[in-house]
C-alpha cells in the first residue's frame, strides 16, 4: 500500500481514538494493512498493539465504514473482539466455510452462550463482546461511520497465525513510498 494511505489511516485513527478518549501509550506499535490487495478503503484495518506478551495480547483497532477485515481464523489465538465505540458486525463460521456450510454452533456473546449457524451475522454495540475460539472463521466490518474495536487475546502471532479463506491475501503489506513517513509500522 502507499505510504500516503498509511499516513492518512494513522491520522484518521488517531483523531477517532482522541475523540473517543482512547489514550495511546508513547511509542505505540501501529499495524496498518490492506492485506496485500491494494484496496485499503474496502479491505483494510488499522490496529495498535497495546500489549504483546508471550501469554497475552491487547489491541485497539480502528475501522471505517466500507472497510472489511477478510474472512480468516487463528489456529492458536483465542480472542475477545469488543465493540468499544460505534456498531460492529461480524460474520462467523464454525470452521472453514468450504467445509462447514451452515453448521450450527455456540459462541459466547457478552459472557453467555448463544447459538449460531455458520455464516450468521452478529452485530455488537458499544460495550458488547464476542469470544472467538481458535478455528472459528470470522470477518468483520463497521456499520457506523467509524468503529473502535478492542481485542483481548491469548498470544498473538500475526505473521504465522492468520489463515485466510482467500489464500491470495497476506497479513502485512509492502509499502510504496510516495511521501515521507509519519510513523513506522511494527512490521517495518
Ligand atoms: O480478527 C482479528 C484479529 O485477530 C486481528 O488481531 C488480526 O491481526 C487480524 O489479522
Amino acid at each position: 500500500m502507499k505510504r500516503s494511505q498509511i499516513n492518512k489511516a494513522f491520522k484518521d485513527a488517531s483523531s477517532c481514538f482522541a475523540q473517543t478518549c482512547w489514550a495511546l501509550p508513547p511509542n505505540a506499535a501501529w499495524d496498518i494493512t490492506d492485506f496485500g490487495m491494494g484496496k485499503f478503503d474496502t479491505l483494510g484495518i488499522t490496529l495498535v498493539n497495546l500489549a504483546e506478551e508471550s501469554e497475552y495480547c491487547e489491541k485497539i483497532i480502528y475501522i471505517r465504514k466500507g472497510q472489511m477485515v477478510p474472512n480468516h481464523a487463528h489456529k492458536v489465538k483465542k480472542e475477545d473482539i469488543i465493540c468499544r465505540n460505534g456498531i460492529l458486525a461480524l460474520r462467523l463460521w464454525k470452521g472453514h466455510p468450504d467445509h462447514d456450510p451452515e453448521e450450527s454452533f455456540e459462541i459466547k456473546v457478552n459472557r453467555e452462550w448463544r447459538s449460531f449457524r455458520s455464516g450468521d451475522v452478529l452485530t455488537l454495540e458499544a460495550g458488547e463482546r464476542v469470544t472467538l475460539e481458535p478455528l472459528v472463521y470470522h470477518m468483520f466490518w463497521c456499520e457506523s461511520d467509524e468503529c473502535v474495536i478492542g481485542e483481548v487475546s491469548t498470544a498473538n502471532d500475526d505473521a504465522n497465525d492468520n489463515f485466510f479463506v482467500d489464500t491470495e491475501l497476506g497479513r502485512f503489506s509492502s509499502i510504496e513510498e510516495d511521501e515521507p513517513a509519519l510513523l513506522r509500522l511494527l512490521n517495518e
